[in-house]
């Protein structure tokens, strides 16, 4: 179904280990240049793709983005993957959300550069570009990655650039865009880094997950948490 008409909402799904600004930012720019009605954050109950990494429990990655979200207006938190469980595949949570939401919703799905060119990885990912367009945000790669090459490579040959709108179109796919955007290089596993060597990450994250961090003490090896026991 064509977008014209329809609510639009981005769809920015995340570990958010902890959210920070750069997450912000991009549902903000989101809003604006793909002019949506409101940008649903959504935190994995597990993330598909990283079964090592120490991840903190879903409740206080819950209370941080309730921290950074509730007080901007066009933003929300959605908890459908903690009502989903098991493994968060975002195939799944889109078709949930189309339920919910209904047909005179266009779901807008907001991914940064890095997880896009690993779309190809997720779980039945060509059925995602069946159910929701999808909005691409600049962040540094190690390597340079050709869209249009990646998409005919991965998802299918007729895909092209409409020089008008600058979207990647298919006519079996939904519509693929790559924002110019302000490139944060800000990342979880660096403010977790940080936290870890006693650095600050003001700035970084918003001031009232600052706090929460330092309240719950958040990040910080085991051993240091013992002699803060210790006193
Ligand atoms: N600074 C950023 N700029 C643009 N997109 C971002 C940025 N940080 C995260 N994203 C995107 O937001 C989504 C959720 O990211 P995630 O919660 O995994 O954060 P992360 O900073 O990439 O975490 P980690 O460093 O632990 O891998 C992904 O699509 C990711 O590409
Ligand atoms: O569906 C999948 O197979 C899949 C594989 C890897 C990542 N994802 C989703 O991509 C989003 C960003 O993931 P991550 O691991 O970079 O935080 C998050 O919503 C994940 O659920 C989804």
């Amino acid at each position: 179904m064509p977008d014209e008409g329809r609510n639009r909402i981005g769809i920015l799904g995340g570990t958010f280990n902890p959210v920070h600004l750069g997450h912000l930012r991009m549902a903000e720019e989101a809003l604006e240049i793909l002019s949506l009605q409101r940008c649903v954050f959504i935190p994995a109950w597990v993330p598909p793709h990283k079964p090592n990494q120490k991840i903190v429990a879903f409740e206080h990655r819950w209370r941080m983005l309730e921290r950074a979200v509730a007080p901007q207006p066009h933003f929300r938190l959605s908890d459908v993957e903690r009502r989903l469980q098991g493994k968060s595949y975002t195939l799944i949570t889109l078709k949930t959300l189309r339920e919910e939401m209904g047909p005179s919703t266009a779901l807008v799905l907001l991914v940064g550069a890095d997880a896009f060119f690993e779309i190809h990885t997720w779980w039945q990912y060509r059925e995602i570009f069946r159910i929701a367009s999808v909005a691409v945000f600049d962040r540094p790669l190690p390597q340079p990655a050709d869209p249009l090459a990646y998409l005919r490579r991965h998802l299918s040959d007729d895909y092209r650039r409409e020089e008008k709108t600058s979207r990647y179109v298919s006519d079996r796919f939904l519509p693929v865009r790559f924002l110019e955007t302000t490139r944060l290089d800000i990342s979880s596993s660096r403010i977790r880094k940080k936290v870890a060597e006693g650095k600050s990450v003001r700035f970084l994250v918003p001031d009232a997950v600052l706090d929460y961090i330092k309240q719950k003490r958040l990040y910080v090896p085991e051993s240091m948490n013992r002699e803060h026991e210790g006193g």
